[in-house]
Parts: C-alpha cells; sequence; structure tokens
C-alpha cells in the first residue's frame, strides 16, 4: 500500500515525456510504437511527435490487484501491428511491480520498452526510463486529478469543524 503521493502535472508529464524522447533518438528510427492503454495513450502521442512516428498500435493488458479475485493478467486488445516487436517502441506511463511490462515484453520480446517513471520491481522491466519513484510512493497523473480550491491556513486554524 502506497505511503505517499507524488503529483504529477501536465508541464512535468509534458517534459518527462521529451527528455524521454530525447534519449530514445539515438536507439531509433522506429518502424511504430506501441501504447500500453490507457496510460501510455499521452505519453506516445508525444513521443510519437518528437520521433515523428505515425504508426500507433496498442496493446492493452488487464491486471487484478484485488487479491481476493486472483487471475493472470490478461492481453484484452493485442498490438497485432507490431509483429513480434522488431523495430517498434513500447510506451508505457510507469512500471510498479512490473507484471505489465512483463506481459506486453513477453508478447512483443524484440520490441524496447520505455516508460516515464519506474519503482524499484519494475526498474528491471524497462529498458528506459527518466525518473525514479520509491516503491511506497503512488504516482498521480494529470489525468487523475483535479485542482481543489484549499483553504486559507488562517482560516483552517480559527475553524477547525468546518
Ligand atoms: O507494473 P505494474 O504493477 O503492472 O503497474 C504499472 C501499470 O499500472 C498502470 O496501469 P493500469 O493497469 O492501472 O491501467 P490503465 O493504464 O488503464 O490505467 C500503469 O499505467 C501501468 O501500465
Ligand atoms: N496512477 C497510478 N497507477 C499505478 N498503477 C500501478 N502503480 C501506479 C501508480 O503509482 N500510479
Ligand atoms: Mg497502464
Amino acid at each position: 500500500m502506497a505511503t505517499n503521493y507524488a503529483t504529477v502535472t501536465w508541464d512535468q508529464l509534458h517534459r518527462d515525456a521529451r527528455l524521454l524522447a530525447e534519449s530514445l533518438m539515438p536507439r531509433g528510427p522506429f518502424k511504430g510504437i506501441v501504447a500500453v492503454t490507457r496510460g501510455g495513450l499521452i505519453p506516445a502521442a508525444i513521443i510519437a511527435r518528437e520521433l515523428d512516428c505515425r504508426l500507433i498500435e496498442s496493446i492493452s493488458v488487464v491486471t487484478y490487484h484485488n487479491e481476493e479475485e486472483k487471475s493472470e493478467p490478461t492481453i484484452i486488445k493485442d498490438a497485432e501491428a507490431a509483429g513480434d516487436g522488431t523495430g517498434f517502441l513500447i510506451i508505457d506511463d510507469l512500471v510498479d511491480s512490473g507484471i505489465t511490462a512483463q506481459v506486453v515484453r513477453k508478447r512483443l520480446p524484440k520490441a524496447l520498452f520505455a516508460c516515464l517513471y519506474a519503482k524499484p520491481s519494475g526498474k528491471p522491466f524497462a529498458d528506459l526510463f527518466v525518473v525514479e519513484v520509491p516503491q511506497d510512493t503512488w504516482v498521480l497523473f494529470p489525468w487523475d486529478t483535479a485542482p481543489l480550491f484549499v483553504p486559507p491556513l488562517a482560516r483552517k486554524s480559527t475553524l477547525p469543524t468546518e
């Protein structure tokens, strides 16, 4: 269970995706990109623009985190256009346990796997990433959050029950 949160803004995400694209430049050109839906879709779009890559495939893996409902991770949408992954780049937003990355890599063994953020358990399954995040930290992506009104400190301390 995560004990800390790391909030990523749209600006930070865009900057990190551009940094990843920069480090991917010497590894290309790529025949195409496979976005791991859904979290990999926006990073993949930013990276595709930077690398001038127009062939975008997707793969969708459903994993079950619920202890009572322990089933194998399932590919519910395959990356048919990517073959065995030769010449393709796989993009996801992050690796945590590494389960999703392992399933995708098994399906596309010849592709390069890159993501923006990596936790220690998932790190060995990513060829490239931008920022390491502690295992006990939950990353809040911009699509997970909304700006909220925060009361001024003075008001909070004078009106504790509000
Ligand atoms: O390394 P893991 O422990 O497998 O976790 C990482 C995966 O979890 C999240 O996806 P999620 O399955 O929540 O689905 P989503 O991308 O559709 O939101 C994230 O986008 C990664 O794909
Ligand atoms: N948003 C989000 N999804 C995840 N899936 C697995 N780990 C994470 C995380 O840290 N943040
Ligand atoms: Mg995902």
